[in-house]
Parts: structure tokens; sequence; C-alpha cells
């Protein structure tokens, strides 16, 4: 994935990736700044059109499929808990919003249909907002409004879930809270999951798989076994390692 092709700001964004992930993979993602681990999320959701290679989605070619057609079965977070809800919207509204992702409906009935429904979901979430329906969604706390996010990314099960750094502006503890969120809803439902974090003891603690990016390539795939045994001190190691061997072939090239 090369942005600005062909002129002073060239940047070769992601080099040769060459990724398969596996259904009911639940891979975190690190990196340093700039290591193109969000591009990598961009360039699979559709936000951005590849400069080359092909995105497949369960044997589907979806390169050149737009991104709003991809969000019917990739649920997307961010790092900004804005991002995702409507704030002007109600709770019930912005989940009869998702639920009906990508069709033609009319608010009114769906979500009259479906409040048990949500309820149900909401009580799931176990963060109070069950009994909030008809609360404006701008007036919840960042924490909240993440989880909620969560639970409308995944009403309608997706074939894939990319999380980049989805709980990196929230306080610790809430934090830790939408984390366990995460791991429970992408377990129960068998969502194929991908995570971008900072947070080496996260990356460790969550998932099967840890991929290493640097300088737009996957460097090291740490796969379920090694994972395992690992401790934050061994990752923070093989990260450094396979970081500097990754410099030493640069240097070489
Ligand atoms: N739209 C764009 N136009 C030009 N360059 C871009 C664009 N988006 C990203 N880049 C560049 O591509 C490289 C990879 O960026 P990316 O955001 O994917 O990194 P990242 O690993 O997600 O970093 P961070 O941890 O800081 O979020 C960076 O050098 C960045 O400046």
């Amino acid at each position: 994935m090369i942005f600005n092709e062909g002129t002073i700001n060239e940047k070769k964004a992601l080099d040769h990736i060459d990724l398969t992930v596996n259904e009911g993979d639940f891979i975190t993602i690190i990196g340093s700044n700039g290591a193109g681990k969000s591009t990598l999320f961009q360039s699979i959701s559709g936000a951005v059109d590849i400069t080359g290679g092909s995105v497949i989605l369960n044997d589907h070619d979806i390169t050149d499929t737009k991104e709003y057609i991809r969000s019917r079965h990739i649920g997307r977070l961010f790092q900004d808990p804005l991002k995702g809800t409507a704030p002007s919207m109600t709770i019930e509204e912005n989940l009869a919003l998702s639920f009906s992702r990508g069709k033609h409906f009319s608010l009114r009935p769906v979500t009259h249909k479906y409040r048990k429904y949500f309820i149900d979901a909401l009580k799931e979430l176990d963060i109070g907002l069950e009994n909030r329906l008809d609360t404006k969604v701008g007036t919840l706390s960042g924490g909240q409004r993440q989880a909620l996010t969560l639970l409308m990314a995944t009403l309608v099960t997706p074939q894939l879930l990319l999380l980049d750094e989805h709980t990196a502006a929230l306080d610790p503890g809430t934090s830790k809270k939408v984390l366990a969120l995460s791991e429970k809803i992408a377990k129960e439902n068998h969502i194929t999951t991908m995570m971008i974090t900072h947070n080496m003891e996260d990356a460790l603690r969550y998932g099967n798989r840890i991929l290493i990016m640097k300088d737009g390539k996957i460097i090291s795939d740490i796969k379920e076994e090694e994972k395992k045994n690992m401790s934050v001190e061994d990752l923070i190691r093989v990260f450094t390692q396979s970081s500097e061997m990754n410099d030493r072939m640069l240097l070489r090239n």
C-alpha cells in the first residue's frame, strides 16, 4: 500500500503483506508508531484503496468492494469513542441503525420490534444501560459509549471484527472492562477478531496469536503454542530482536 505514489510525499505504508487470518482467530497486533497497523485495517475495511495485492474475505475477493458494503461484514472500532455512534440519537436508535446495517429500513418499526432484544443485549454488557434506551448517546461516558459501539459492531455478527486501539482513550479500569467484554463477545459469537494495541500485557493476555509490525511489514507472527508460554518480558525481547533483525535486513537491501 503506497500513499501519494509518484510524489515527493510517497510513503510505502504496507510492504509485501501476506497474511492469512484463520476463522476464529483473535489476533493482537503490536508495532511502533507508523508501523502500518492502522493502514492494514484500512486496507481490509476498504477505507483506503490498496495500490497492489488483494483482500479476500471468506473466499470472496473484496478488493474492489466499497467500504460501506464491506462494513456489513466487517465491524470496526476506533480509539475515539465518539466515532461509531450518533450522539444526538438515543441508545435504542443507534442500536436499531446498526441492526439494520446496510439495509433499507424505517427506524420506528425496527426499534419497536426489537426493544426486548436490545434490552437483553444491553443487560449482557452489564454497564447499567438496559434501562436507558431513550438516553441520547452523546451524554454517555467514553467507556459506556465504547461498550455500546462494541455491541453495535457485533449485534449483527460480523465475519471480522477490527479493533483499532479501541480502549486506548479509556481509564485503565474501564479499558480492562471493555477489553474483557470484547473477548467475551468475540468468543461467544465466534467472531474472528484483530486488535491493535500498544499495551504489551494486553497483546499477550488476549487472543491466540500476535503479529509484530514494523516499517509496513509483519516481522513476527507468534502462534498459540509459543504465545501461551510467553511473559511480557519475552514478548518485549521478541519485539526488540525482530525489529533489529528487520533493520539489518533493510541495511542489506
Ligand atoms: N492517508 C495517508 N497519507 C499519507 N501517508 C499516510 C496516510 N496514512 C498513513 N500514512 C503513513 O503510513 C505510515 C503507516 O501509518 P499507520 O497509521 O498505518 O501506522 P500505525 O502503525 O497505525 O501507527 P500508530 O501506532 O502511530 O497509530 C506512516 O508513516 C503514516 O504517516
